[in-house]
């Protein structure tokens, strides 16, 4: 069974799903916190405070609805006694703050009551931080300092200090509310909070999930003195040490098993964040990436060798404990998409389509960037086209304007995952997800730039369905086996665009110059770097 504790993508919901032994979902529900638990008052599942900076989500509420969604089961007359072994994911990043003495609480708990009314006076902290969080820009400075700058900090924990990050938010906390701080026993993820639930005592963080903190050093698999130190006093006791993920943390407590009839021995695997989770869902291989086109786009990497950057994240990946994975978000994605539909293909995803059908794949030369908002992956801002010549130029015919649009998106994916230590393998498989994925014409773009065929997943539940995969993984933890051989009984995704014959030469001779034409712009809009 996997169940997901909230995670903003689904905009803040717990979900659940059951897979059986051939791995077909055969149960699935969820509850929504702003329509289901109206008196906590959340906007998608969170609090957005007035200084538009500090965003919370009540820990009483993830804990209501777990009981919810145990009583809908229950209700439905689930079986939980054929419940060998269960995991779960959540959001990244956020914390949740146990006050001293909540594991007395943790490890008795009544079978006749819920959780909710046991747990009330249990957390010292009942706001708790979560990913949308950008109030803690000076802990990211003070914690860059004190490790010897933002890619001394990204070498060590896979990124450089972030807002959302969890050790800059427990620095905030220990630094504003030094009370709370002291009357906190345990600081847990939102995926091990949610999966101390299942053992009925504080389960460890997980190596993944955990190096979204700027806590753990990914290649020790430790946390870093160096950073425990700059964030809070008497850190690593509250953390606890960090595991593998496929670990088997323990059984299901007793509570699971006298009010809903869960076996006593159902094994509890650790929980992880809610993208490491997706990439187990998704079933990422060694050399594979997976893209979501949606408002931002996002890629998931398998990384071998990482290169830990100033850009995107590298975390310990969740299903082979010698490797990692990378995530890089795009901001400028489905919007941008739109607007360029509207401007150059008047509002009809046909007429774009015609447009790549009809433009030659590198585009005659042509070049284009198109930021309307500030793009993350990097930091630049506004449309700038070049020619075939590399002269800038205002305007591109239509239909060169739209492969330009997509041609450039997809080179940049390349060259920025490449940057993190990606390389495309011959077995390597593209898979895609996301609105623009219904779209051929544009997954033709993107087999051609990454040389490399495209399939298409349906990851509406893929961080729920990998943490069920996950469960499987933990059952056979002891034998060795790998995750890949473990799901392989799992539906396939389906082939959607393979490479056209000649894209690898067109495109490794345009990513150079992409390159190039990048750092052009980056160079003209920053300032020549130091
Ligand atoms: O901050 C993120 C990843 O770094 C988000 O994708 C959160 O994990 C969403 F829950």
């Amino acid at each position: 069974m996997g169940c997901t504790a909230p995670r903003a993508p689904q905009t803040g919901k717990v979900k659940v799903v059951a897979v059986d032994a051939e791995l077909n979902v055969f149960y699935e529900d969820s509850v929504h916190f702003d329509r289901d638990l109206l008196e906590f008052g959340t906007q998608g599942g969170v609090h957005v405070h007035e200084n538009g900076l500090t965003v919370t989500s009540p820990v009483l509420m993830w804990v209501k609805a777990l009981d919810i969604i145990l009583e809908k089961m229950k209700t439905s007359g689930f079986d939980f006694s054929q419940v060998l072994a269960l995991s779960g994911a959540g959001q990244q990043h956020g914390s949740v703050y146990w006050k001293t003495g909540a594991s007395q609480v943790l490890t008795s708990l009544s079978p006749n009551l819920p959780l909710h009314e046991q747990l009330q006076a249990c957390f010292s902290i009942s706001d708790c931080p979560v990913w949308m969080d950008s109030s803690t820009t000076a802990q990211c400075r003070q914690l860059e300092a004190a490790v010897g700058g933002a890619q001394a900090l990204s070498c060590l924990t896979g990124s450089r200090a972030y807002e959302r990050f969890t050790g800059n938010q427990i620095a905030k906390i220990y630094q504003q509310n030094p009370e709370a701080y002291s009357h906190t026993e345990r600081i847990s993820l939102v995926s091990s909070f949610a999966a101390s639930l299942f053992l009925g005592s504080y389960s460890p963080i997980d190596y993944s999930d955990g190096s979204g903190m700027n806590l753990l050093q990914i290649q020790g698999k430790v946390w870093s003195q160096a950073c425990l130190g700059a964030c809070a006093p008497h850190l690593e006791e509250k953390l606890g040490s960090p595991v593998p993920s496929c670990s088997v943390v323990g059984a299901v407590s007793s509570y699971y098993v006298q009010r809903y009839g869960f076996p006593p021995g159902c094994k509890v695997v650790a929980f992880t964040g809610d993208n490491p989770a997706s990439l187990a869902g998704m079933r990422l291989e060694e050399g594979d990436i997976a893209v979501s086109l949606g408002t931002s786009d996002t890629l998931f990497l398998w990384l071998q060798e990482p290169t830990p950057a100033l850009e995107g994240h590298i975390f310990c990946n969740p299903v082979d404990t010698q490797h990692y994975m990378a995530l890089l978000c795009f901001k400028n994605g489905s919007l941008m998409r739109e607007k360029i539909r509207d401007e150059s293909a008047s509002r009809s995803w046909s007429e774009f389509s015609k447009a790549l059908q009809s433009t030659e794949m590198g585009n005659g030369g042509n070049l284009g960037f198109y930021f309307d908002v500030m793009e993350i992956t990097p930091e630049i801002v506004g449309r700038h086209r070049f020619s075939a010549e590399n002269r800038e130029v205002s305007a591109f015919p239509w239909d060169v304007e739209i492969r330009a649009l997509i041609e450039g998106q997809f080179m940049a994916k390349r060259i920025h995952a490449e940057g993190l230590g990606y390389r495309v393998m011959p077995k390597t498989k593209i898979l895609a997800t996301g609105g623009a994925s219904h779209n051929r014409d544009i997954l033709q773009v993107l087999a051609d730039v990454f040389g490399a065929p495209v399939y298409v997943i349906d990851t509406a539940n893929s961080a729920c369905v990998g943490s069920a995969y996950r469960a499987f993984h933990g059952l056979a933890a002891e034998t060795d086996v790998p995750f890949s051989e473990v799901v392989k009984l799992a539906p396939n995704p389906r082939l959607a665009a393979t490479p056209t014959p000649g894209a690898s030469q067109v495109y490794e001779a345009l990513l150079p110059q992409y390159a190039k034409l990048e750092q052009r712009i980056l160079s003209q809009t920053r300032g020549p770097l130091q």
